[in-house]
């Protein structure tokens, strides 16, 4: 197992070291579930004010990572993974990591208060600090649910866009909000089956590694099944109309029917691609394409 010396190493840090801190792969979705809840909101903000929320969102969300790299870079060094992140590589110090994390924190926070308003900035600090001391500090290294709550920190960026345009939080907003917590689960716990000897050489207690492979698999069927109802809301409750509606339902189903291979399945073969990554990819697209449905619907519809 390596183990990597941190702190000592203080080589300069390249600009591609800050990129990487902000996991911008992951942030993708994250921005657009973000510019979904902007564009579906009803009200006018200023296309500049618009851009400048949705960057809010992606310094916030990238302040998070840093964060949660500054302080699990031990955690990262002993992960297959993560072995080759800036901090655990030693091509950054944690220090570096730390200011810009708590920097970009403040200016995201402050830069979304003043451009659009504070209930915005108010829940992005709230969900910069959930990530980092909810889910990293508190429950990821203690429970096998860690996800399960630690989840809501990514479920607020449609939150916070719809919030930026229109002041107030209604229920299409919680919805999705909804939506992206209870897809959380099965997302993450996909994954996880197939990297559980990262986590359990890591120490971290993620499901399969506490209670086992059939326990995880059950678990992402019975989140899934709460996934779908979350899915299905917001045009139950009238909140979206009929071309949501339908790309939900067959989207819902298509994840559904993966979850159930992964539930029939025992064990795992990482290097394959098994029923396991399959249902963590789709995990991706399925919420890609129902936020862009909700906002094709409001648009299309409304
Ligand atoms: C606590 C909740 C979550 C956990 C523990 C989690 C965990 C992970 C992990 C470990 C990866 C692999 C990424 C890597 O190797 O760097 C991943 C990938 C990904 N996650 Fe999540 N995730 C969570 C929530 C979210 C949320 C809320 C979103 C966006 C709405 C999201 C979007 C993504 C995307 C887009 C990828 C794929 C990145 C790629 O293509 O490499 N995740 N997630
Ligand atoms: C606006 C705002 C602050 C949004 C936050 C978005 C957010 C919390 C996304 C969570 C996504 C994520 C990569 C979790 C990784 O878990 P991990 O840290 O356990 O993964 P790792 O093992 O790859 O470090």
């Amino acid at each position: 197992m390596t183990t990597v010396t941190l702190d000592q190493t203080r080589l300069p840090a390249h600009w591609r070291d800050f990129v990487a801190l902000t996991k911008p792969r992951v942030m993708t979705l994250v921005v657009f579930t973000g510019l979904c809840g902007l564009l579906a909101a009803p009200g006018h903000l200023h296309p500049v004010l618009a851009f400048t929320a949705i960057l809010c969102i992606a310094l916030g969300a990238g302040a998070a990572a840093s964060l949660n790299q500054w302080y699990e870079a031990d955690i990262d060094a002993k992960m297959k993974r993560t072995a080759s992140r800036p901090l655990p590589a030693g091509r950054m110090d944690r220090q570096s990591a730390l200011h810009f994390g708590v920097g970009l924190s403040f200016f995201s926070v402050i830069l979304m208060g003043v451009a659009t308003n504070w209930l915005a900035a108010a829940v992005l600090a709230v969900s910069i600090l959930f990530y980092v001391f909810i889910y990293t500090i508190w429950l990821k290294p203690r429970t096998a649910q860690n996800i399960v709550i630690g989840g809501a920190a990514g479920a607020f960026p449609p939150v916070i866009g719809w919030a930026a345009v229109t002041g107030d939080i209604s229920a299409l907003p919680v919805a999705l909000f909804m939506l992206i917590f209870f897809w959380t689960p099965p997302h993450f716990w996909a994954l996880a089956l197939f990297v559980k000897t990262d986590y359990a050489a890591a120490g971290i207690p993620m499901l399969p590694v506490v209670s086992g492979e059939v326990a995880t698999r059950r678990q992402i069927w019975f989140y899934t099944a709460i996934m779908a109802v979350a899915a299905m809301a917001p045009v139950l409750l009238r909140l979206t109309g009929p071309l949501y509606g339908t790309v939900a339902l067959l989207a819902t189903a298509l994840f559904a029917a993966m979850a159930f291979q992964v539930l029939r399945r025992r064990e795992t073969d990482p290097a394959r691609m098994g029923p396991e990554k399959r249902l963590f990819k789709y995990s991706v697209l399925y919420l890609f394409l129902l936020f862009g449905a909700v906002v094709a619907d409001r648009w299309l519809f409304a």
